[in-house]
């Protein structure tokens, strides 16, 4: 996900190399006028000093540009990546991973906003304190072997405590993870928390109160440990300063002219040191979050998706025939062979008809909606539209078909190529559904308001007539309507539909109007048991 080209990384260094030379050179002549001996700068040391101050300045001003627009063009493009790549992803992927999954890659995107910057400042620390070292070895090279190993020793202490903490920060974000879980229940379960002291309770006591006390711990844990660290850098370097202005003049490794370059410098590397180990704990969130979004889009392409949908949108044929030939499905992760949701369906669906599925819970019917649909494809088997594979033209197929599924979704936006302003056929619909008390214009925003679920299930119905498609799909579409509107269903609005060309498939549980459909299709345990007509069995209608 995130790398850094080798072209970028040039740039990089274009900026960061001249940049530490010239905080390098400010460092030098301050410690030239501390030590009273002028080393490598000579002349003009005023002016150079605030020459030098000028330029790095306007280095950094241009440079921080290019990166900011740089990490907000790799952020956002990736974001879009993610997108495309959940929208080219079949239902069954998008049911295994999870919508929380989304939520989660695109927070970890945010953080990834932050790395090309510290990636950048965390480079010209490193040239900074190579170069500190560097001068160091100018001044005295004992004494500079004797200080190196003692950052050297710090710097293992402080990776072997970092070490430590690691397991606990990961434990933090599982607890975290739960936490959002438990916040989750409490806000979406919210009414039948109110309806319940003993669920609120059991909640609270059980559930709430252990993870945050965990938490604290935990946390408390890692902040000690972490300001060990933040102790250990800071004394560390008091200790090394220490050796510098007793222990090297003792053993004759130090002038006292020389002490004063060491300690300047070993003050100016402080910062450096303290800013690269507070970044050390950035540097370990980021990489973990490049390697969860690189985790998730491996699993997104590894589960057995739909990818590229063959086929362009074009226009629909006349529906003559929808045949289903031996299909049989069976749900990832389903363990056994009684497992499957529909075992060697075969069924023939005239253009024109309108068909009742029916059957109880788990029967199977909103599986085979979603094949119908063409949402799930198939274990085995085919569909044939007029006598042709479905699957050669996946998105043509789909061109045929309006549905409104059970957890059907009203956009917040128009997504659609047509206007609903001025739109006669939405305004007619308006009608036809009687929401023209509700929706009282024909603008944008009062189709996408706040709508109760049986008024929402008749917007969905309107849009998907508006899409003019010969095949209409309904997922227990009358389950939220009052009896006047179900009757109203029923009794008008099918035989309407049917009258304009819709051949129409309703999965329904309504058994008063059984009479009102061509064919009644009952399923059981993933298996069609009964296909009949109404008009010639009433009797069986009855034992439906
Ligand atoms: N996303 C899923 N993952 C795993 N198994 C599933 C999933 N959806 C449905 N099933 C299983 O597949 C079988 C058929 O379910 P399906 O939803 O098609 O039934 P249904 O007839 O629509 O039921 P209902 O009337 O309750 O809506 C059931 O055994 C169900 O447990």
């Amino acid at each position: 996900m995130f790398r850094i080209s080798i072209r970028n990384f040039f740039y990089l260094m274009l900026f960061c190399i001249p940049n530490t030379l010239l905080s390098v050179g400010i460092l030098v002549i301050m410690n030239n006028i501390v030590s009273g001996k002028a080393l490598m700068i000579t002349a003009h040391q005023d002016i150079t000093f605030f020459s030098l101050i000028a330029v790095s300045f306007v280095l950094n001003v241009i440079v921080q540009k290019k990166i900011t627009s740089f990490s907000n063009k790799l952020i956002y493009e990736n974001e879009l990546r993610i997108m495309e790549k959940f929208q080219e992803a079949g239902l069954h992927q998008l049911e295994r991973i999870g919508s929380q999954r989304i939520y989660g890659a695109i927070e970890d995107m945010r953080m990834l906003v932050l790395l090309p910057g510290m990636i950048s400042t965390a480079i010209t620390l490193v040239l900074t304190l190579l170069i500190c070292i560097v001068y160091f070895f100018v001044v005295s090279a004992p004494s500079a072997l004797f200080v190196i190993g003692l950052i050297a020793g710090i710097i293992g202490i402080y990776f072997a405590v970092n070490k430590k903490i690691a397991g606990k920060v990961h434990l933090l974000r599982q607890l975290n993870d739960n936490y959002f879980n438990l916040v989750d229940d409490i806000l979406k379960g919210f009414k039948e928390l109110k309806l319940s002291r003993t669920r609120r309770a059991n909640l609270h006591e059980k559930y709430l109160k252990p993870n945050r006390a965990d938490v604290r711990n935990t946390e408390n844990y890692v902040a000690n440990y972490l300001s060990v660290i933040n102790l250990i850098s800071q004394y560390g370097l008091y200790v090394i300063i220490g050796v510098v202005i007793f222990i090297l003049p003792r053993l004759d490794l130090l002038s006292a002219s020389e002490i004063s370059a060491f300690v300047v410098v070993l003050l100016f590397v402080r910062g450096p040191i303290n800013a690269l180990t507070s970044m050390q704990t950035f540097f370990t969130k980021a990489f973990a979050a490049n390697k969860r979004i690189v985790a998730f889009l491996k699993e997104m392409d590894a589960l057995p998706g739909e990818g590229e949908v063959p086929g362009a949108a074009g226009r629909a044929e006349v529906l003559r025939e929808l045949r289903f030939e031996n299909i049989s499905y069976k749900y990832p992760g389903a363990p056994t062979d009684a497992a499957y949701a529909l075992q060697q369906l075969n069924l023939t669906v005239s253009g024109g008809e309108v068909i009742f599925i029916v059957g109880g819970n788990g029967s199977g019917k909103s599986t085979f909606v979603n094949i119908l649909s063409g949402i799930y494809t198939p274990l085995e088997g085919r569909v044939l539209l007029n006598g042709k594979p479905i699957l050669d033209d996946l998105q043509h197929y789909r061109d045929h078909i309006a549905a409104v599924f059970s957890d059907h979704h009203l956009f917040s936006a128009n997504y659609e190529d047509y206007s609903l302003k001025n739109n006669e056929a939405y305004i007619a619909l308006l009608g036809t559904m009687e929401l023209n008390t509700i929706v009282k214009d024909d603008d944008e925003e009062s189709a996408r308001r706040k709508f109760s679920k049986g008024q929402s299930k008749r917007m969905a119905l309107i849009y998907a007539m508006l899409e003019k498609r010969p095949l209409l799909v309904l997922d227990e579409w009358a389950a939220d309507q009052d009896p006047h509107f179900r009757k109203y269903f029923y009794e008008q609005l099918l035989p309407k539909f049917r009258k304009q060309g819709k051949t129409i498939v309703a999965v329904t549980h309504d058994d008063a109007y059984f009479k009102h459909a061509d064919r009644i299709i009952k399923f059981e345990y993933g298996n069609i048991v009964k296909d009949i007509q109404p008009d010639n069995s009433v009797l069986e209608l009855r034992q439906l």
